[in-house]
């Protein structure tokens, strides 16, 4: 396990990207893949790794290598050394890394896991409101088992093969994977690997879905035919889910405030072989009106925190604003209020966030359903990051009776 010069000098110009352009990891880290072409899979993963590790213990490097958050490059060496020392690298002889006080960062290391903020690498202000939201027992599991690094989960496209057949075709490919319990159309990899550039991918036969989110579709009780509404559609992870699940027959109305996302999904519908779907920017508050009543079924997975996703993007910790999650919620209880509108007598709804704060979530439903009598819960499910090991989400049934 030796450190490379190349490599490491591309982690630290990309956590400046991150932490002082403010620039997203995921797309920092694409670019940092993209810089030398000689480089193996080991060194990918050497970069890949590293950059999210260093953005998801800024705070606990800071604290350790008494740097500060703004970064100059010296600051940033700083905390690559903290990285190297605490992840039992042998610290190479280079002029950034002379001098690094090896025992001091220990010691350091070990006095701060008494510290949540510290040994959990969060800003005061998430502390405090996952105490306040969950108690401390349970924000201390949750928050410990979101800053671990995602597991890399497919979604089976079931309009074009099999759970079985996809594992055969991918291990063809050099990719291994498990089936999950409980979560029908999943599979697991076994190692981390990139899925993009694999034929199957290329031919519509996955999405990369994390398990958790699998359930939501699942939850809205979707049959061929019905006409559908989803609500925030975004990029549309579900709206493939459940173009598969109603078997490409029916319709499903795909929409979304930002137009830009509903052109990424159009891309994904083609590729999936999706033939249902058709697309509609909410550009003004007609085009909800002209759907009131007309639904058999409803998706609102609302815009949220993301703090049931914090292992997928570490960098939220650090973007993420109190501010932010209190205007959220504001907007969550707006979109379920006209959003439900949509629904027939008779119809469903599914309100689902990627969060695991009850303001969010069970509680956004209770406000719901006190002033909406005509709406009754069928049932909610509560994913915890800590019990289940993969993103927190809530997603909650209701029915419109009158
Ligand atoms: C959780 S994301 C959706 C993810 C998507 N359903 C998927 O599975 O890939 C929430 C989406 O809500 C959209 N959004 C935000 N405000 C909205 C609003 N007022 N009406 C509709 N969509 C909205 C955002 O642009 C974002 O795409």
């Amino acid at each position: 396990m030796r450190l490379h010069r190349n490599l490491v000098f591309t982690v630290v110009d990309s956590i400046k990207l991150i932490f002082n352009e403010g620039e997203y990891a995921d797309k920092v880290v694409q670019k940092a893949l993209k810089r030398d072409a000689r480089w193996g899979a080991r060194d990918r993963k050497f970069v890949a790794e590293t950059i999210y590790e260093m953005v998801r213990w800024k705070r606990l490097y800071n604290e350790i290598a008494g740097t500060k958050s703004h970064y100059t490059t010296e600051n940033i060496w700083k905390n690559f050394a903290v990285f190297a020392v605490l992840k039992g690298y042998p610290l190479p002889d280079w002029n950034q890394l002379q001098g690094v006080p090896e025992r001091r960062i220990k010691g350091k290391f070990d006095e701060l896991q008494k510290v949540r903020i510290f040994k959990e690498s969060i800003p005061d202000w998430l502390d405090e409101l996952g105490v306040k939201e969950l108690g401390e027992k349970h924000w201390t599991k949750e928050i410990h088992e979101l800053n671990k690094e995602a597991e890399v989960i497919l979604r089976t496209n079931t309009l074009k093969t099999t759970k079985l057949s996809l594992q055969k075709k991918l291990a063809d490919e050099g990719i291994e994977t498990v089936f999950i319990d409980g979560y029908k159309d999943a599979l697991k990899l076994v190692e981390r690997a990139n899925v993009f550039k694999t034929e199957v991918f290329k031919l519509g036969f996955f999405e990369v879905q994390d398990a958790s989110s699998q359930l939501v579709a699942e939850y809205l009780e979707v049959k061929p035919g019905m006409r559908v509404i989803d609500t925030c559609a975004g990029a549309g992870g579900k709206t493939l889910h459940l173009a598969a699940l109603m078997e490409n027959k029916g319709q499903i109305i795909a929409t979304d405030i930002y137009e830009s996302k509903l052109k990424k999904l159009k891309v994904r519908t083609r590729r999936a072989s999706v033939h249902n779907v058709t697309t509609k920017v909410i550009d003004s508050s007609k085009v909800i009106k002209k759907m009131k009543g007309t639904a058999d079924r409803v998706l609102i997975d609302a815009p949220c925190s993301g703090i049931g996703v914090l292992k997928r993007n570490p960098d939220s910790k650090w973007k993420l604003q109190p501010e932010f999650v209190e205007n959220i919620i504001k907007t969550q209880a707006e979109i379920l209020e006209s959003y439900s509108q949509l629904v027939k007598v008779g119809g469903k709804i599914v309100y689902a966030t990627c969060s695991i704060l009850p303001s969010e979530n069970e509680k956004q439903v209770k406000n719901f359903l006190k002033n909406h009598p005509e709406f009754e819960l069928e049932k909610d499910h509560k994913v915890s990051p800590f019990k289940s090991g993969y993103d927190g989400f809530y997603m909650a049934l209701m029915k419109r009776n009158s």
